[in-house]
């Protein structure tokens, strides 16, 4: 009995990894001469041993730094900093770290909105503190931010929770308002859209691209899976891990005609079949999201996933929050929940889809 659990868990490849990633974005005021690129890579790197893990690549364009990492992927602009980290690697520790580096080397002394979000863990028990609890995370946000909501969206084993700012008082449109007008003498509004596709339970034939055993590399995988066809017009930077396992992220390249300077996609696959797990993410400007999701279901074909999508009012993808959430299904995926969220200069659509029984 014990040998053939062992045979048929090294034939299927089968050691469970958390591929749920925490994704955190903090975007500061603009300030004169102020840029988040002017932190050292070995000033990253000492903030990267506090989450417990390290850079394995880099690729830049004009307005971003994008950094490949063991464990997901960490951007840097001027005024915004993300990092999306998977496994029992610890984000929010490093916090601290980078208020200081933003203010002492970037001239950033002012925090303009906070995102923390993040789908259910499957294993939650496994985490480190403080990401073994919503609670605690958020307790931790709010010692750094003060005035920080927490949101818990759709069921409890498929939820995605989300941390941001939103002052206390006024309502969205005064707060709104208020932020155009006011911004230190500067508008510190700009459009921005996010789009997130977090998947499960993926087809084994397509995760079996993301093994050594099938793909020589990590350029082979990119082509076979169709992810360079996702968002044409990126630099992609990609990595195969062994023996499996992807991590990929695309700037726009410089001068592209389709796509505006800044814009990033990004990709993180754990393929072993009893946890599988992939992720997508871009801030690619769209008035619709409809053939991006399409060709990103159609290359990993999930039994399950979360969608997320976050626009400001002056984005092209305005509409898009709205819109989502009257779809009940999308091809072959049955909408399971859906909620819609106005926040102070941002709309949210977020939905639970599962595949429709064959
Ligand atoms: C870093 S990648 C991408 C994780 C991502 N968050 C996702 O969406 O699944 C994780 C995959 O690479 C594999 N892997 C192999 N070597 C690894 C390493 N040294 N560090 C992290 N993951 C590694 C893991 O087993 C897993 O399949």
């Amino acid at each position: 009995m014990a040998e053939t659990e062992i045979i048929s868990s090294s034939e299927s490849n089968d050691q469970f990894f958390e591929g749920v990633e925490k994704l955190i974005e903090i975007w500061f005021t603009p300030a004169k001469n102020a840029d988040l690129r002017k932190i050292t890579r070995q000033q990253w790197e000492n903030v990267l041993k506090i989450v417990r893990c390290e850079i394995i690549s880099f690729t830049q364009s004009e307005q971003v730094d994008a950094y490949v990492l063991s464990e997901s992927s960490m951007f840097v602009s001027r005024r915004r900093w993300i990092l999306k980290t998977c496994g029992t690697t610890t984000p929010l520790r490093c916090v601290r770290a980078v208020l200081s580096l933003a203010r002492d080397v970037a001239g950033h002394a002012c925090v303009h909105n906070v995102f923390y979000s993040r789908r259910e863990f499957a294993r939650p028990a496994s985490q480190l503190s403080p990401h073994d609890n919503f609670d605690t995370e958020v307790e931790l946000l709010d010692s750094f931010f003060g005035d920080g909501r927490a949101y818990i969206m759709g069921p409890e084993k498929d939820c995605w929770y989300l941390y941001t700012l939103l002052p206390l008082e006024g309502t969205v449109d005064a707060l709104e308002k208020e932020q155009r007008e006011v911004g230190n003498g500067c508008d510190v509004s700009e459009p921005d859209q996010t789009i997130e596709i977090l998947m499960s339970d993926l087809d084994p034939e397509v995760m079996d691209i993301f093994t050594r055993a099938a793909s020589q590399d990590a350029a082979h995988a990119t082509r076979k899976s169709g992810i360079d066809q996702i968002i044409p017009g990126m630099v992609i930077d990609d990595f195969l891990f062994d023996p499996c396992g992807y991590s990929m992220n695309g700037v726009a390249k410089d001068g592209d005609k389709d796509l505006p300077s800044g814009c990033y996609m990004t990709i993180h696959i754990t393929p072993e079949r009893s946890c599988s797990y992939v992720s997508f993410e871009s801030n690619v400007p769209l008035s619709s999201y409809d053939e991006v999701i399409s060709r990103v279901l159609h290359a990993f074909r999930p039994a399950k996933f979360v969608l997320t999508v976050f626009a400001t009012p002056d984005s092209p993808a305005a509409d898009t929050p709205r819109q989502l959430t009257k779809f009940s299904s999308l091809g072959s995926f049955e909408q399971k929940e859906a909620q819609y969220c106005r926040f102070s200069g941002y709309e949210l659509h977020y939905a639970l889809y599962c595949k429709f029984p064959s």
